[in-house]
């Protein structure tokens, strides 16, 4: 590749005099920085003075790419270790998280069981409550506008929510937020189910207070937070459907923080030995982006419930006895009439409507004819890269776009795009 056709001009304006400052993160017109250019040209010491004099090392130019993306596609290997070390440093969970999937709370399963230690631990000073109504949580509105994000998860006291505990409703035992320092204090967060209760109570407690709608609402939530939502709802939301014991349909009575059912009946089978009847469900789902044999396209749909001009992945539920693998060709065969060869794994995250977790996948294609199931697809297309990068930054002349960044959806076919170097 030319220089030119990374848009460095041919023929420079004279140097800048010495005295004069240059804005570190200035941009060609094609949004590539001085950062993204060394990365290409793999020069470390360029690039390390860059990260000194403070350069944004998360812009991306107009294709999408980081200058680590960059790095890494043009196998620039000391760059890449350098950009990596960096971006890591500066915010460890930044490449290995999807939104949902990041819960700072330590789970301790092995307290779960101590009946005394739960009951000690709800009425201590600093533990905290997540409140719901009808799996709706409650969350203070963030003050700033400006912010990309709208909502934090409203943290009550025992005092707040002493009234509701005395009608015993569903509780889940979340997890430990550890703190680290002298003074700090552990805070041992739990789920309750406001659902019965007088809800304006709670909105006196904290004001400003107010319960959102799961979806899509709950997207706007702090994303370090988005994980603790996500733990919280689908135990509250399994909790509230298997009152019933799924082997005899007696009774079944919480137990062990809300992390199991237990069936009142003493003979039941699901007392003796361990049943999966008593334990929270999560259903996996694959999520594929399917590629096209000559890796230049990719194939998207738009199921019938769709938004109007949203398209995404492919997904389908796994079914008993199938690997990730199988479940990806079959989801694809039956939603697209395309075939897949290769499957390679991508990332997960939890889906917390109510309990999917999701395995991302890129799949290879090796047909490329389309026939759209019409009970489940409105339709489904092949799209080029460019047509993609357009979808991505809401420049399609069609209007056409794909889910946010909080699917994974997104993060999977973004991370394709960024996978080229020129478009
Ligand atoms: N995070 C994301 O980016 C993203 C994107 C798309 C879909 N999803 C989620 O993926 C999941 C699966 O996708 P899909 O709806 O296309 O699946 P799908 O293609 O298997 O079709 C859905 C149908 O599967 C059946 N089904 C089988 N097992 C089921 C189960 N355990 N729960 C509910 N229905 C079941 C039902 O008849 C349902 O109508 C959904 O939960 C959806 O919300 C997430
Ligand atoms: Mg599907
Ligand atoms: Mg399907
Ligand atoms: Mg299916
Ligand atoms: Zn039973």
């Amino acid at each position: 590749m030319s220089t030119s056709t990374l848009g460095v001009k041919e023929n420079r304006t004279p140097p800048f005099p010495a005295s004069s400052t240059v804005e570190v993160d200035q941009r060609n017109d094609k949004g590539w920085t001085a950062l993204m250019f060394a990365a290409r040209n793999g020069n470390v010491d360029v690039i390390n003075t860059l990260l000194e004099k403070g350069c944004d090392v998360n812009l991306v130019n107009k294709t999408g790419q980081t200058a680590q993306d960059i790095a890494f596609f043009w196998d620039q290997g000391n760059a890449s270790k350098v950009l990596n070390d960096f971006v890591n440093k500066q915010n460890p969970d930044k490449q290995l998280r999807n939104y949902f999937s990041l819960n700072y709370l330590d789970r301790c399963s092995e307290q779960r069981k101590k009946e005394d230690w739960l009951q000690s631990k709800i009425r201590e000073e600093c533990t905290r409550f997540i409140a719901f109504s009808e799996l709706k949580p409650f969350v203070v509105p963030l003050e700033d506008r400006t912010k990309r994000w709208r909502y934090t998860l409203a943290k009550l006291k025992f005092c707040d929510v002493e009234n509701y505990l005395k009608s015993n409703p569903p509780v889940v035992f979340l997890g430990v937020q550890r703190n680290s320092g002298p003074e700090s204090l552990d805070h041992t967060m739990f789920a309750v189910d406001c659902t019965e209760g007088n809800i304006e109570d709670l909105k006196k407690c904290c004001p400003g207070g107010t319960f959102i709608n799961p979806f899509p609402s709950a997207l706007q939530l702090e994303p370090s937070e988005a994980g603790i939502f996500a733990e919280a709802r689908s135990m509250l939301d399994w909790l509230y459907r298997y009152k019933y014991c799924g082997t005899c349909g007696s009774v079944t009575v919480i137990a062990e923080g809300g992390h199991k059912r237990v069936c009142e009946k003493k003979d039941c089978i699901s007392n003796k030995g361990i049943h999966n009847t008593c334990y929270p469900r999560t259903d996996p789902s694959v999520i594929m982006l399917v590629v096209s044999p000559d890796g230049k396209k990719c194939l998207l749909g738009r199921k019938k419930s769709f938004p109007a001009k949203m398209w995404s992945c492919l997904a389908g539920f796994m079914e008993p006895g199938e690997s990730i693998e199988d479940t990806v060709r079959r989801e694809v065969e039956e939603e697209s009439g395309v075939k897949v060869g290769k499957v390679e794994y991508h990332s997960s995250q939890p889906w917390p409507f109510p309990a999917s977790l999701m395995l991302g996948c890129v799949a290879t294609a090796v047909s490329e004819d389309v026939k759209v199931d019409e009970d489940e697809m409105e339709d489904a297309q092949w799209f080029r890269r460019p047509e993609l990068v357009q979808m991505l930054t809401h420049q399609h002349p069609n209007g056409y776009y794909i889910p946010p960044e909080q699917a994974i959806a997104h993060q999977i076919i973004k991370s394709w795009v960024r996978m080229t170097a020129n478009l």
